[in-house]
């Protein structure tokens, strides 16, 4: 079998790590031109990467890879939560757990949780208030995610709690899975930080669990489906631990991902006038003054033409698997145990599918042209068994905040300041300045 090239640019030691993490998007974003499989070397750990729709499809719906390195770092965060735990046990949880993310179930957290929220966020600001946009949304999903999971009951200091140790492990967590062992144990800030929050979170929760537990009635919240959720061939419920891994799992993987995207949503409507004249348009015709609904979503069209856009522009970053056997993949052989890896930049820059894949055009994803995309070009949610359960609730709360905000509001740059991506645990910009300016006129 050919063995496989080593992409060019690789340090001793740390490997392409800095490349990655100076010039993220153009670095990934060049690996198609390189082979359908190429290895790179995050710090000294070898990776495989596939770069071509076929072979992620292939990559991610195959039995014959785990989650991997990155998953096992973080596995003291998550404990056996969906995002790291694997095989038979995974797809139970899974099963369990994919009610919870239903239509049904999230209209109801769109109408109790979402459109309110949004409101609020709409009517609290003033003609001419600069915000740190970007600080905003995650504020307002962290929110979002907390009253979705744990119903409006929950007293405040179990949402301030979330709100304050989630950012700070999401802050970490990458940098933990991508440093020797040893790194995590040393006693600096920045690992007394995580390790206090982990601790604190892990107080917390079971403290909410145990509660919900014994009062016993469905309160239409997250929390509420995973108690009720029974194996379907033993009829067993989880254990408090298990729904303690999936409530953290839920919120590090949830929010982060979601108040990205409404950061980038924003900075690409208030950088291009056309995309920006079309969604206030759109906006205006659907809603009007009032705030969206779950109803509304499929009526904002063009919205969702945006979101899809911005999910292709900035997506998270990679999706890290390892073989459980040797497995042959592009005419590669990956020995058992190695690491193996898809980047959505490499698939969703890749020309031949995205035409000027650099360009920001909402108008791509209108039904005909999005239909003639081959299956594993566009995965901003991954793919396969491992699918993104939230994805559909991602969409909702993206669409709903986004309108709703637009019905009052016209977020415009703060001139004169830098927006770029930087690799956190997702695609992060690295600050959002933005005023806010009445579109309506003033009383
Ligand atoms: C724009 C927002 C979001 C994006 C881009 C996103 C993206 C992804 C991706 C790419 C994966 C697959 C990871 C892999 O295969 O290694 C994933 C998995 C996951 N996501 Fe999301 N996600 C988003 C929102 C959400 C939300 C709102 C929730 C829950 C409330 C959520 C919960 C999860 C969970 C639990 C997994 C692990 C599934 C498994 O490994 O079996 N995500 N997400």
């Amino acid at each position: 079998m050919p063995s496989v090239t080593t992409v060019p640019g690789r340090w001793p030691l740390i490997g392409h790590t800095i490349t990655l993490l100076r010039s993220p998007v153009e670095f990934l974003s060049s690996l198609s031109a390189k082979g359908d499989v190429v290895r790179v070397f995050l710090g000294p750990l070898p990776v495989h990467l596939v770069t071509t729709p076929e072979l992620a499809t292939k990559l991610l719906t195959s039995d014959k890879f785990d989650k991997g390195i990155v998953f096992d770092k973080m596995r003291p965060l998550f404990g056996n939560g969906l995002a790291t735990s694997n095989g038979a046990f995974n797809q139970r949880q899974r099963r369990m757990m994919l009610p919870a993310f239903s239509r049904t179930r999230v209209s109801t957290y769109a109408e109790t949780v979402i459109t309110t929220l949004a409101t609020e966020l709409r009517d609290s600001w003033h003609h001419g208030q600069r915000l740190e946009f970007d600080e905003v949304m995650q504020d307002f999903v962290m929110t979002v995610a907390g009253r979705t999971l744990f119903s409006a009951e929950l007293g405040p200091e179990v949402l301030a709690e979330i709100k304050r140790s989630i950012p700070i492990m999401l802050e970490h967590v990458l940098v933990r899975a991508f440093s020797p062992g040893f790194v995590e144990k040393l006693p600096i800030r920045a690992n007394r930080e995580f390790d206090e929050a982990a601790a604190r979170l892990r107080r917390i929760i079971p403290e909410v669990v145990v509660g919900a537990r014994q009062d016993g009635t469905d309160h239409g919240d997250l929390l509420s489906a995973l108690l009720a959720a029974r194996d379907a061939d033993t009829g067993e419920a989880m254990t408090d631990e298990q729904i303690h891994d999936e409530v953290v799992t839920i919120l590090t993987t949830g929010a982060e991902t979601t108040a990205v995207a409404l950061a980038w949503f924003f900075h690409e409507v208030g950088t291009r006038p056309e995309v920006r004249r079309r969604f206030h348009a759109e906006v205006d015709a659907v809603l009007g003054d009032r705030p969206a609904t779950f109803e509304d979503v499929v009526k904002l069209e063009y919205t969702g033409r945006i979101i899809n856009e911005v999910l292709r522009r900035t997506p998270p970053i990679i999706l890290m698997r390892r073989a459980r056997e040797d497995v042959e993949i592009g005419g590669v052989l990956v020995e058992k145990g190695s690491e193996i890896a898809v980047s959505q930049h490499t698939l969703h820059r890749d020309p031949r599918w995205f035409p000027n894949p650099d360009g920001f055009d909402p108008d791509r994803w209108e039904p005909d042209r999005a239909a003639e995309l081959p299956k594993g070009a566009f995965i901003p949610f991954g793919g396969g068994s491992r699918f993104c359960p939230g994805h559909f609730l991602a969409h909702t709360e993206i669409a709903i905040a986004a309108a709703t905000i637009a019905t009052r509001w016209d977020l415009v740059p703060v001139a004169g300041q830098r927006v770029y991506a930087q690799v956190k645990a997702t695609m992060q910009p690295n600050q959002l300045p933005m005023t806010a300016m009445s579109r309506k006129p003033q009383a």
